[in-house]
């Protein structure tokens, strides 16, 4: 996941690939409580692994589930419908941050559980109407306060006892603002299902497709709600949620959007043509699945399997489309940035549920379509959007509102025809329902140019410690060049082949086939750690003696250049902006005085517990930057094009400033 304050996406040329996707969100949230109802143990498999899901474990935990990892899977040992005696009469504070799948059906079942709750979550949570579930079940018996402002959480409930309850005449529950209250209504009410419990929904029921899921899964788990058009319910006297067992969640619809868009717009890369989801297919029981229908209408050319689909792309431009988007609400967002590639304007009908999710949507997407540059209309229920012709792209920030979807049918803004970057401002939103969305992007995108900032420089200036910073504030890939000549001079030295010109071939060889791994910060040599014995000022002088072998740094090239991967790159070493990398955007060519050097270092061996003397340091790093300097290929200089940085008398997080301010300027975007 990027936990950075904002991923610049560079422009994107083509994909192509295989995808695997996380579990649904609304599958999952409405398992867990299912499993977590029923008697019995259930094994649920491809769990969503997401920031609404870990609250709605989190809840399950507190309020006394069995729940335990069994592999990949996790294993939850449900209530039976009754809270354990030891939860007494005690107030349980629930905090539930944005998490709508876990707050409206925990509502409905905590309050028919019988024990006393109170249900918060964060100040967005707290404008999330609830005040037509509450309103639902205090028909019923059901005795629930607001604690803030009324028709929001948070929520006291107080516990009742089933006689005490109402079921006779049927629930009246309002279905024409969010579908989330009837699938509270209907998953809990079987908790007090005596006698045949009948739900009647008041005004047109919309996101029908995600009552479906809920009625499958209520199957699923042992109870055959009777439905009576979409108005009214019957869950049957007796029911009772048995678990099933196992259960597998297939991968999020929702999610899928991203990728079938993605098909829909990208051309192929090195030969390959088309993306292929795994996890889903056309016969999914999730509502959002239906994008591909709308996918389809704007071009795209779709396959699919049980458990798979395969989409690339069809019409070009894509056809404009026309459309009440009211049954896929959460994926027609990705429509929404689909139609700045239409052939003309497109249309959103019927979404006035937008307004009431994570954010106002609708704004939200007319603000940052235009900040793209787009022409937009927007209104109560509807959003117009105007392609967005070639010469009119902007490189935009987009604010994500704190709103998973926002971030992630943005990046799609990264294939504009401009040739644009793209940055998405707090990307690690996508935490909510896909933490490695970006990721997953990377692993089948393809850029024209992978942004690279070098940062050369002699021995000690600091540009390992700035080099690594900066790429971790940019979320980039970081290439530490120096640690492949240390690992092969490390390497020459163990194979006992003194570093001269004689044995230049056989260490070359060496260096071309060093199975080198790097994982957290760790230097492994064929599985062995070696992060410590590279570091000496011992392996620092055979690094620099292999270094000038020309056939030792040909051998090495091929490896640095698979460093240049997306989003980014920053790499740090003596020829980074003269040989590696000279078309890099940003280089910095990085010194200090030679006593500061000597001393930095000094202090930086002392403290791992290294004995040296800063005299013998001094004459080291001045032999060594002579040799570097001196050498005939790839010698230590500025490149031409180099700003310098001498940070003899700056802090580290001074330099990390210089750089990163230096890195916004040669940025085309304007401020978010
Ligand atoms: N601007 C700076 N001011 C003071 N110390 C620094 C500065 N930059 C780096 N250092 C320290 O100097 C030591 C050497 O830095 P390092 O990044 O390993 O240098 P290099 O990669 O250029 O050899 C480290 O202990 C680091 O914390
Ligand atoms: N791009 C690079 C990086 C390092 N090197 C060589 O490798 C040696 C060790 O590099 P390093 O970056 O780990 O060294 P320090 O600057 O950390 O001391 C240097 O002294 C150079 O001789 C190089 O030739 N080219």
């Amino acid at each position: 996941m990027f936990s950075t304050a904002f991923l610049d996406l560079p422009p994107l040329a083509g994909a192509a690939g295989t995808v695997r996707l996380p579990g649904s969100k609304s599958i999952s949230n409405r398992v867990l409580l299912l499993a977590a109802l029923a008697s019995g143990t259930t094994t649920i498999h491809d769990l969503l692994d997401s920031d609404d899901t870990r609250v709605m474990l989190g809840a399950l935990r507190a309020l006394g589930c069995g729940i335990e990892p069994a592999g990949s899977s996790l294993r939850i040992t449900g209530l039976g419908g009754q809270l354990p005696p030891s939860l007494g009469t005690t107030l349980l504070p629930l905090f539930l941050g944005n998490a709508g799948t876990a707050m409206r059906p925990l509502t409905a079942a905590l309050s028919l559980l019988g024990g006393e709750f109170e249900l918060s979550g964060v100040p967005r949570m707290h404008e999330r109407p609830i005040g037509d579930l509450v309103d639902a079940l205090t028909q019923l018996g059901c005795r629930i306060d607001y604690l803030g402002n009324p028709g929001y959480p948070p929520l006291r409930i107080h516990p009742v006892s089933h006689d005490e309850l109402a079921l006779g005449a049927p629930i009246r529950v309002r279905g024409d603002v969010s579908s989330q209250f009837l699938t509270a209504l209907l998953l809990a009410l079987p908790l007090a299902a005596a006698n045949d419990i009948v739900i009647e929904v008041v005004g047109e029921l919309i996101s029908k497709p995600y009552i479906e899921i809920t009625l499958n899964l209520l199957a699923r788990f042992g109870i055959t709600v009777r439905r009576d058009g979409w108005e009214r319910f019957t869950i049957p006297a007796g029911s009772r949620y048995s678990s099933p067992g196992e259960i597998h969640v297939e991968a999020d619809a929702s999610s899928a959007s991203y990728f079938i868009a993605l098909g829909a717009i990208a051309t192929g890369v090195s030969g390959q043509d088309g993306i292929r989801i795994e996890g889903v297919g056309a016969a999914s029981i999730q509502g959002d699945i239906r994008f591909i229908d709308a996918a389809k209408q704007m071009g795209a050319l779709v396959d699919s399997g049980p458990n798979w689909l395969e989409i690339r792309r069809g019409a070009w431009p894509l056809k404009a489309i026309d459309l009440d988007a009211n049954h896929i609400p959460d994926a027609a967002m990705t429509l929404a940035v689909m139609a700045l590639y239409a052939d003309g304007p497109s249309l959103l009908r019927n979404i006035a549920s937008w307004r009431v999710k994570e954010t106002d949507r609708i704004d939200a997407m007319a603000n940052e379509l235009q900040k793209l540059g787009a022409t937009v209309e927007a209104g109560p229920d509807f959003i117009r959007i105007h392609p967005l012709p070639v010469a009119d792209w902007l490189p935009a920030s987009i604010r994500t509102y704190d709103d998973h979807r926002v971030a992630m049918c943005f990046s799609l803004a990264a294939f504009n025809p401009a040739g644009v970057p793209v940055r998405i401002l707090e990307p690690h939103c996508v935490a909510k329902t896909f933490p490695d969305y970006f990721e997953t992007l990377f692993s089948v995108a393809e850029a024209s140019e992978v942004p690279v900032i070098c940062i050369d420089g002699p021995t000690a200036s600091g540009k390992g410690t700035l080099a690594a910073e900066v790429a971790r504030l940019l979320g980039y890939h970081y290439l530490d060049s120096g640690s492949l000549y240390r690992v092969t001079g490390l390497a020459a030295r163990r194979a006992g082949l003194e570093a001269n010109a004689a044995n230049e071939a056989q260490i070359a060889a060496l260096a071309a086939a060093l199975p080198l791994q790097f994982t957290e910060g760790k230097v492994l040599l064929a599985g062995e750690d070696v992060s410590d014995d590279i570091r000496t000022e011992a392996a620092g002088m055979d690094a620099s003696r292999v270094s000038a072998l020309p056939a030792v740094r040909e051998a090495l090239q091929d490896l640095q250049h698979r460093f240049r991967r997306l989003p980014g790159l920053v790499a740090d070493g003596r020829d980074m902006g003269t040989v590696i990398f000279p078309d890099a955007a940003l280089k910095v060519f990085l010194t200090a005085g030679a006593a500061q050097r000597a001393e930095r270092r000094h202090k930086q061996l002392i403290s791992k517990g290294i004995s040296t003397t800063l005299d013998s340091l001094r004459s080291d790093l001045e032999a060594r930057d002579a040799r570097d300097s001196s050498r005939s290929v790839a010698p230590l200089k500025p490149a031409q094009d180099a700003r310098h940085l001498d940070n003899s008398q700056l802090s580290i997080e001074h330099s990390i400033d210089t750089v990163l301010n230096w890195w916004q300027q040669v940025q085309p975007f304007k401020s978010a």
